[in-house]
């Protein structure tokens, strides 16, 4: 099968079987992520609603595993794309019960436990419990938990302390409608956000030109042009950026439907990817 062919070939020459590679698939609302998630999974063109939540999907060919996650494009799925790329502060707080009024207590507790229930994990540790924050969920816990920290201070003794980890992502692919020339202002403000966010530093970015099925369509020399790129992608084939702390970045068209122009682009970020 050709699908399996390239693909096989493209993560084996690389040694992908060995450890699980995970590519974001992003790009405004309708610029094709789920159908290209599928295409590649199964080969199959589906019509598929937008989405709504993200999802994920284990591509498993032979001994390989590839995690492609669809993030959905629209408005409101584009504030948690943060989530599954940036550095996560874990907040180590420590907290022991010092005194008091039992009344107090227990309304902290319950603040503490409303605030904190979407906290990566509570681990309870011999009357002391230690709450890891992910960053992205910090925002939404708002008020309860600020009161909860409140309460917390007037009868427990707390301690916290917090360190930066990274969330590993290998590679960004980031699909625009080529057709969609109207949207390309909005696309290239995304696209720009994400290349000049820290987490991403040095992620390679496989910038798709979709849809170029459909007649009038962007060219590639257009494409680049709206979304700012004409100095900055760093040439088709192989280019060894190894040692030069530059961003592996490119541009290809393809039409996910007519099953054309995507393959080249993974194989070009596939030798990036480590
Ligand atoms: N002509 C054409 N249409 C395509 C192509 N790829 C995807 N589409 C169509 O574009 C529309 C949107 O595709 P989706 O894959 O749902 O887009 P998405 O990026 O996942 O959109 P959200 O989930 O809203 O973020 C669908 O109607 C697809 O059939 C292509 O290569 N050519
Ligand atoms: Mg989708």
């Amino acid at each position: 099968m050709f699908l399996f062919d390239w693909f096989y070939g493209i993560l084996a020459s690389l040694g992908l079987w060995h450890k699980e590679a995970k590519i974001l698939f992003l790009g405004l609302d309708n610029a094709g992520k789920t159908t290209l998630l599928h295409m590649l999974k199964d080969e199959r063109l589906v019509q598929h609603q937008p989405t709504q939540h993200p999802t994920s999907e284990e591509l498993s060919i032979g001994k390989i595993k590839f995690k492609a996650f669809d993030l959905g494009g629209h408005q409101i799925a584009r504030r948690v794309w943060k989530d599954y790329y940036a550095k996560v502060h874990l907040f180590y707080l420590q907290i022991h019960l010092i005194s008091c009024n039992l009344m107090i207590s227990v309304i902290a507790i319950v603040f503490v436990v409303v605030g904190f229930s979407k906290c990566a994990s509570i681990i309870p540790d011999n009357g002391s419990c230690d709450y890891l924050i992910h960053e992205g969920q910090r925002m939404r816990m708002g008020s309860s938990l600020i009161t909860a920290l409140v309460l917390t201070r007037s009868c427990f003794n707390s301690t916290s302390s917090h360190n930066t980890i990274a969330f590993y992502v290998d590679a960004v692919v980031y699909l625009v409608d080529a057709y969609d020339k109207e949207r390309f202002a909005e696309s290239k403000k995304e696209l720009d956000a994400l290349l000049s966010d820290e987490s991403l530093a040095n992620v390679p970015f496989l910038i798709l030109g979709n849809k170029i099925d459909i007649p009038y369509a962007a060219s590639e020399d257009e494409l680049r042009y709206h979304l700012g790129l004409t100095n900055f992608t760093t040439g088709k084939g192989k280019v060894n950026l190894g040692d030069s702390n530059v961003r592996p970045l490119e541009v290809f068209m393809c039409s996910i439907v007519r099953k054309m122009g995507y393959g080249d682009g993974f194989k070009w970020v596939s030798q990036y990817i480590k």
